[in-house]
């Protein structure tokens, strides 16, 4: 965007009326523009409340977003463990969840069936520990099975709310899970905080065509609004087991399974025993065209790691705890540590 009072976006189409005029995205020029949709959205003219955002913000180091192309690749897996890290590592931590139509967020992180309380200083966030706070719109649906179908204008005010209204207290970070895509929500979001300065963003994918054609399109939302992108994390690269997780199955004659898997375990202990400390590695999505790496490479953004597909993470996840204290994610948490000491490291 031009730094001019008309906001006209480098790429905008001749005669452009600017982002923030009451014509954007509506104007007669403005057909075919690839930023038309972004700028009929986005809220439009100086907005009040955002000073009220920035005095909120300003006892907050590091803000992240955390965001995905598709759906169900590890997007919130990824922000709720990143979220139980940092809080290991000491850091104070703010989870803010905006996926207001599937928040996910209180079950990652075993808050399911918890209250917001309110206070003279605004919303108390949900605490896993002191200093592990959680805010997300599934604390304040009545019924969680309910679908929460909000047009635009109702998403960004709620997101408003929880930026003006939520007593963060002092925070080393605040992690911002985005729904999957590139929406009103993405639009607020950014609005609402570029001024507060937000570190960058997190890109979850996992490593087949189908997810990165939509992690291109993200990527590109990211430099059309001025947002660093941190890193990609390639998530559910490949599935890894140890063979003593594995359930083994015969198909009888008559087309039935048999679960054989005492069996076949006690006759590896018995024969083979040095199979049990032995790792399968499986790819589940084609990553055959280069994965995430290789468009990392050409679209020139950091690379941040690999997360294996574990089962015991998946479990970790459902029962809304961190893997990195639970023993048995031996192949998710050392991967998922590694790039996120190297945010941590490209936050200072
Ligand atoms: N590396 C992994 N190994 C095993 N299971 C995983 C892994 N990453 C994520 N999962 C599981 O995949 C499912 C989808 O993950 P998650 O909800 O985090 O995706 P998402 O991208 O946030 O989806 P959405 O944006 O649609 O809510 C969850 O059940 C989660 O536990």
């Amino acid at each position: 965007m031009d730094s001019g009072n008309h906001q006209i976006p480098e790429n905008a189409n001749e005669h452009c009326p600017g982002s923030q005029s009451e014509e954007a995205g509506k104007a007669d020029a403005c057909a075919g523009c690839p930023n038309q949709q972004i700028c009929a959205t986005a809220p439009k003219g100086p907005d009040p409340d955002l000073v009220t955002i920035a005095e909120r913000m300003a006892t907050i180091k590091h803000k992240i977003l955390v965001l995905s192309g598709k759906g169900g690749v590890g997007k919130s897996t990824f922000a709720a463990q990143l979220s139980f890290a940092l809080a290991e590592m000491d850091s104070q931590v703010g989870l803010l969840d905006i996926d207001i139509c599937g928040p996910s967020i209180p079950k990652m992180l075993g808050l399911e069936g918890q209250d917001i309380h309110q206070s003279n200083l605004g919303w108390s966030p949900v605490y896993v520990e002191s200093n592990l706070g959680v805010m997300s719109i599934g604390f304040m649906l009545p019924n969680p099975d309910e679908a929460v179908i909000w047009r635009g204008p109702r998403k960004n005010g709620l997101i408003k709310q929880f930026l003006k209204d939520v007593d963060w207290g002092e925070l080393d970070y605040l992690v911002v899970d985005a729904p999957p895509g590139t929406s009103d929500e993405h639009i607020s979001i950014v609005q609402f905080l570029q001024a507060t300065g937000i570190v960058g963003a997190i890109i979850v994918t996992t490593p087949q065509q189908v997810s990165l054609i939509d992690v291109r399109k993200e990527i590109s939302f990211c430099k059309k609004v001025g947002i660093q992108v941190l890193g990609i994390v390639e998530n559910m690269s490949e599935l890894r087991q140890s063979i003593s997780d594995f359930r083994f199955v015969k198909s009888t004659e008559s087309g039935h399974e048999n679960d054989v898997t005492e069996w076949a375990l006690s006759y590896i202990r018995s024969n083979a025993p040095e199979l049990l400390s032995v790792i399968s590695c499986c790819e589940v999505f084609d990553s055959s065209r280069g994965g995430a790496a290789k468009m990392c490479a050409e679209m020139r953004v950091p690379f941040l790691g690999k997360v294996p597909m574990d089962p015991h993470l998946c479990r970790a996840v459902e029962e809304g705890r961190s893997c990195f204290t639970d023993q048995k994610c031996t192949v998710s948490a050392p991967a998922l540590r590694t790039i996120i000491e190297k945010l941590v490291s490209s936050c200072q």
